[in-house]
């Protein structure tokens, strides 16, 4: 009846820069991939496992080019496959073999992609920055981790926006052409000087910080709109944050870093065209959507825009004979914005170590569209990650029919204030006990909230603040499940719902009460939970005919209300007992229910 621990300590956590790495037997890695190092690919209800067995090596999808030294990580992880120009089609049928593909911004990775990749794809790497060409919506429900690689392009976007003012200003790709075609045209070519022009940098973030710190070097006065970035930051830099109408109006010169998003989607139209000061010269190096291309014709050919440097269009690549591309006053690069070989050296291992972590089972510290939680906190909450996910599957099965859950709620109890305590991790776990014992649905950390909505699910959470020493994140976790009945009556609490609680000790999660009964048991195995008249002896009897069936008892507890009255008895078990063995158990007279959880 001894407790062992299923959690090893020192040797489970393996922290790197970005990541925690965890072993195969974690329950990031089963929550997020459901990797097994023994199976082979199978499918389980609708999806199907990766494997990382010694001998099945995960297959990455490399669908645009990326450097050798991101595909030499690779190649020491996976099977890579190199398929550039694919079409949409080739790319959806590609797919359904791969556990993860690569990109840049010219692969469309959408909806039909995730469909048609059966449930095996399980992480996406962007080499780059903006993800508009992944649906992510899809990619959430499809369970699909989406990484990118947000820092190592950043100076050589800068850069690239910087060469486009200064080329824009003094007119260096038309008069380069015009030298390559014999004129000697120098009066044509006049250009604008930068000193004190001002430039508005619409996107205070990575690349428009680099952009205006540069800038600031050129001589020009900068000033930003961000809606979002710190006023102090930029008052560190010497640049004011101004209100995107003021940008408008003051600046001569107007560099765009904002993502592309539907607020910022066609963001310089007609309309914040007419704001502009008449002369204007605008730069483009974020996302082509961004700005209303025919507007911008319109805009040049007014006079309100002088010149446009562009390296990014809405349809990419543009057609030959656009307006906007042919137009005299404009400079076009081809999406060049991160192509150096310090930047694409710099992307290709960034995204490669982000895949080759996913598919690992690491939480990565660039996940788009999963909680990311660093690599300290999420050493110290595994064990109740553990727990969560247990006590949601023992909830879930507690209840008669297990498919009435429409209500639930969670409540975590700490000594720790409110926001040091990020719950996103445990309530997806939570939400995963939950659902997967009485469903074909796969939940991970990816679609744990969008499957509880999908299926009317509402977790509602609540903090109860102990008082204390706030030396571990959590003391309790319970989760109590309304408007059902029970095939365990006892687990209904005094207030008439399903309620389980736990703690976690010494690392290990335990079951610490049922409905209104105190237990004790370490959730490793499966439980037995049996109601009945406390007397002498029961221990023995149950134990005797587990005995029988040759089923280890791991853990055993008794909680009661008062000597001699109704008690719980939880066991832990290591096997399954037969029927006849349940049969056997529930024939002891003096035991009035009992039910046999698997965890
Ligand atoms: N041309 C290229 O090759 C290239 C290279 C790198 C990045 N990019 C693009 O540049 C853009 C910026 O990249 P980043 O790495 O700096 O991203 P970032 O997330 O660090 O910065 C974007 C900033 O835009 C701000 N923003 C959001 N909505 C805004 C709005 N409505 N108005 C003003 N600001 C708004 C955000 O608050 C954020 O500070 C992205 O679109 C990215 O895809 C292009
Ligand atoms: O968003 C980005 O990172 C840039 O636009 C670069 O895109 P690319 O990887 O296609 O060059």
């Amino acid at each position: 009846m001894a407790a062992s621990a299923t959690i090893p300590s020192s040797s489970f956590f393996a922290k790197n820069r970005n990541h925690l790495s965890l072993s195969p037997q974690n329950p990031f890695l089963s929550s997020i991939f459901n990797v097994s190092l023994t199976s082979n690919v199978r499918r389980r209800k609708q999806t199907t496992f990766i494997v990382l067995s010694m001998d099945a090596k995960p297959t990455v999808l490399v669908a645009e080019k990326l450097s050798d030294a991101g595909l030499k990580l690779l190649k020491d992880f996976a099977n890579v496959d190199c398929s550039y120009n694919l079409s949409p089609e080739e790319l959806c049928t590609k797919i359904s073999s791969c556990d993860a593909l690569i990109v840049r911004s010219g692969t469309k990775v959408s909806r039909n992609v995730f469909e048609s990749s059966g449930g095996r794809l399980k992480v996406v790497g962007r080499a780059g920055v903006g993800i508009d060409n992944v649906d992510l919506a899809a990619a959430t429900e499809n369970g699909c981790l989406i990484v990118n690689a947000p820092t190592a392009n950043t100076v050589a976007a800068a850069e690239h926006g910087i060469a486009l003012l200064t080329a824009m200003a003094r007119n260096i790709a038309q008069a380069d052409a015009s030298v390559k075609a014999g004129k000697w045209q120098r009066n044509k070519y006049v250009g604008v000087s930068l000193v004190g022009k001002t430039l508005a940098v619409m996107g205070f973030g990575k690349v428009g910080s680099e952009v205006a710190r540069r800038a600031k070097g050129l001589g020009m006065h900068v000033i930003a709109h961000d809606p979002y970035a710190p006023a102090d930051r930029a008052r560190a830099m010497g640049v004011d944050l101004v209100e995107f109408e003021e940008a408008l109006a003051t600046a001569d010169f107007i560099s765009l870093h904002m993502p592309l998003t539907p607020a910022t989607s066609k963001i310089l139209n007609d309309e914040t065209f007419a704001k502009m000061k008449k002369g204007v010269r605008i730069i483009n190096v974020a996302r082509g959507g961004v700005i209303d291309e025919e507007a911008l014709v319109r805009a040049l050919d007014a006079g309100i825009v002088a010149q446009a440097a562009l390296d990014v269009f809405t349809e990419e690549p543009p057609s030959k004979d656009s307006k906007l591309i042919q137009h005299e006053n404009v400079t076009v690069t081809p999406h060049l914005g991160a192509s150096t070989m310090e930047a694409q050296e710099g992307v290709a291992v960034e995204i490669a170590e982000a895949v080759v972590g996913a598919l690992k089972g690491e939480l990565a510290a660039t996940a788009v569209n999963a909680p990311m939680v660093p690599a300290e906190v999420l050493a110290e909450l595994t064990p109740y990650v553990l727990l969560a996910e247990k006590l949601g599957r023992l909830a879930v099965q507690l209840v008669a029919g297990g498919s009435g859950v429409k209500s639930v709620k969670v409540t975590y109890s700490s000594a720790r204030g409110p926001d040091d305590l990020d719950t996103r991790l445990l309530r997806a776990m939570i939400t995963k006990g939950l659902i997967e014992p009485i469903s074909s649905v796969f939940v991970n950390l990816v679609n744990a909230d969008f499957t509880a909505k999908q299926r009317g699910l509402k977790i509602t959470e609540e903090r109860v603040v102990l008082d204390g020493s706030p030396e571990n994140p959590l003391e309790y976790v319970q989760v109590q499940i309304a408007n059902v009945e029970s095939k365990f009556a006892s687990a209904i609490s005094e207030s008439g719902e399903v309620r389980v609680e736990g703690r976690v000790k010494d690392g290990v999660p335990h079951l610490t009460k049922v409905g209104s009964f105190e237990v004790d048991v370490s959730l490793e195995g499966s439980i037995i939970l049996c109601r009945q008249v406390d007397q002498p002896g029961m221990i023995g009897k149950v134990g005797m005919t587990l005995a029988e069936d040759n089923v280890n008892v791991n853990f055993m507890t008794v909680g009661r209300i008062a000597p001699r009255k109704q008690a719980v008895m939880a066991i832990g078990v290591d096997e399954q007992p037969s029927k006849e063995t349940l049969k056997k158990i529930g024939d002891i007279p003096a035991i009035e229910e009992f039910v046999y959880l698997k965890l």
